[in-house]
């Protein structure tokens, strides 16, 4: 009888239960995980408005993200619980717990897996993704690389690459055309990084990796919260994919060819780029497959990690700075007297040490504007914080945004606050209130990489020219993209010491249209995406 039954169910016409039986399986599955964990944190605050299995996702959906972070966490304090898709979220905006679980306890967590998965096509098994002793290796080995000497190369990158930017500028003013100044800034750091980690020419970044990076992570930034679109074979799948393949292949024969180029013993001794440097600590053994795969995805580790970021910095700074005149001119001031003529050539020295009312500015932006607003780790181990206890399985989220907002540490904490004595000379300040590259043993292997070359950016372009935002350009951050950029671009107009960008155009509108839907649509497709990932 009970044979028959069975049976019956793999009869044509009960098909779609096999297809129905794992969703309910997975759904299930992730359901009694959630309700494991919300029992096991019944005593964290949490906020009102959770729908089973949902969570707070539609809550989340309502506004811009980072917004709802911050309002919630005026309601619930700095240490409370949220539910998305099953999964639970321990939330904190605060130095004590961002230390205890960066540094003090960072052996109870990890990163989160789910966090990067749509990224993998760039990260692949590189520092940012891995863990343990793979990390330990990796971190070892990239770290010097990052130190000193290369710094020297960034500057001189920098300096070329930004007089390059003049030509565009000036036509731009003699049109009377307004420049989207994100976009530029994003294709300007992606050709330092490829100069600096690749020694690829900045010509060649234009054509080769632009062309397939860019759209590489934007498409990756899509599928964060359309992860649908990694597993539907659409047109834009196949381009994605084809681009993957075309970027591998590119940085593969790029390290053949610097490989070669190494032979030469004279460059073996006195390797200027990071790949150069890498390299010149390996063996012929190296170049079997699996080696020049984790190298390759190396380098796409710090297209990825560099290049955006800084962009984002550099964004956000020249909107600041636009909206003080008393800030743009001591600017000015400071970077006249570095760049006294356009194509004044100060030494290494002098630009590292010169423009420090900049690096105040740029610190103050990045307390104000995260690039990376939130990390996320995965608890490993039960673990006890401040002291609440808090579940093997949880998620805890470091909120940067929330922390560097707060009005118990920042006193002028939604102005920009130049001269910021704290900032500027890292004294009276928490080193765990300011965190835009985190602290502790994982924090950001290139933050001196790019705060020399925003530096170096910014004191040349400001030296030059007098930004203002044209007509319409706002401040609206994109809701939910991270690095957080303005949604609208950074369209500017104005006038620079030489000429004059005099035309105010109109606004481009927001490129993605978040009609009432999406977030409905979006909510379906992820669950059944959650449910893919169990
Ligand atoms: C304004 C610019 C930047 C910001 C705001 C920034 C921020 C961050 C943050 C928040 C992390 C920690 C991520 C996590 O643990 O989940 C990180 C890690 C990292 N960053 Fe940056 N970053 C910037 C620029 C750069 C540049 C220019 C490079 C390299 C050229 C770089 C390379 C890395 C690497 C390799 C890691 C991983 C370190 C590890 O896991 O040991 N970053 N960054």
């Amino acid at each position: 009888m009970l044979d028959s039954y069975v049976l019956s169910l793999f009869s044509p016409d009960h098909l779609w239960l096999l297809g129905v039986l794992p969703v309910l399986f997975f759904v299930a599955q992730l359901t009694f995980k959630e309700v494991y964990l919300s029992f096991k944190c019944r005593h964290i605050p949490c906020p009102s408005g959770r729908i089973p299995f949902l969570g707070h996702a539609l809550k989340l959906l309502q506004g811009n993200v980072w917004d709802t972070f911050r309002a919630l966490s005026a309601e619930h304090g700095n240490f409370f619980r949220m539910h998305v898709l099953g999964r639970v979220y321990i939330v904190m905006a605060d130095p004590a717990f961002a230390r205890h679980v960066l540094q003090t306890k960072a052996k109870n967590y990890r990163k989160d897996p789910g966090t990067y998965k749509v990224f993998d096509c760039l990260l692949g098994t590189g520092i940012v993704t891995s863990e343990g002793e793979r990390w330990h290796r990796l971190r070892r080995e990239l770290a010097p690389t990052f130190k000193l000497e290369i710094l020297e190369e960034v500057a001189s990158a920098a300096l070329e690459i930004t007089r390059n930017l003049f030509q565009t500028l000036d036509a731009a003013a003699e049109s009377g055309a307004a420049v989207d100044m994100a976009e530029i800034f994003r294709k300007l750091t992606l050709q330092v990084i490829s100069l600096a980690v690749l020694g690829v020419e900045p010509a060649e970044s234009d054509r080769e990796i632009s062309n397939l990076y860019l759209p590489i992570i934007d498409e990756c930034n899509d599928r964060i919260w359309y992860p649908y679109r990694m597993y539907l074979p659409t047109n834009a799948w196949w381009r994605h994919r084809s681009l993957v393949k075309q970027l591998n292949d590119y940085l593969v024969a790029k390290i053949n060819d610097r490989w070669q180029s190494m032979a030469n013993a004279k460059e073996k001794n006195s390797p200027k780029y990071i790949l150069d440097r890498i390299l010149s600590g390996m063996t012929c053994q190296f170049f079997q497959k699996d080696g020049i795969q984790d190298l390759r995805d190396g380098l796409k580790t710090f297209l990825f990690a560099g290049h955006d970021t800084t962009a984002c910095m550099l964004t956000w700074t020249l909107w600041e700075v636009m909206k003080s005149e008393q800030t743009r001119q001591k600017l000015y001031n400071e970077s006249k007297s570095l760049f006294p003529k356009d194509d004044t050539r100060p030494s290494y020295d002098e630009l590292q040490n010169s423009l420090p009312f900049t690096f105040n500015v740029l610190r103050e932006t990045l307390r104000l504007h995260p690039p990376v607003p939130v990390i996320t780790r995965e608890v490993v181990q039960p673990d006890v914080v401040g002291d609440v206890s808090i579940p093997q399985g949880a998620v805890a989220l470091i909120c940067m945004d929330g922390i560097h907002k707060r009005q118990d540490l920042w006193p002028n904490v939604h102005v920009l606050d130049t001269p910021s004595p704290q900032l500027g000379l890292g004294e009276g300040v928490d080193p765990w209130a300011f965190l835009p590259f985190i602290n502790g043993p994982r924090n950001c292997l290139g933050q001196h990489f790019s705060l020399l070359e925003s530096r170096i950016v910014l004191g040349l372009l400001f030296s030059r020219y007098k930004f203002s935002p044209a007509q319409g350009q706002d401040d609206k951050s994109h809701p939910y993209k991270i690095p957080i950029t303005p949604v609208n671009g950074m369209w500017v107009s104005g006038a620079s010491t030489t000429c004059v960008f005099n035309q105010h155009l109109q606004v481009l509108p927001c490129d993605e249209d978040l009609s009432v839907w999406t977030p409905f649509v979006f909510l379906l497709l992820n669950c059944f995406w959650s449910l893919c990932h169990g």
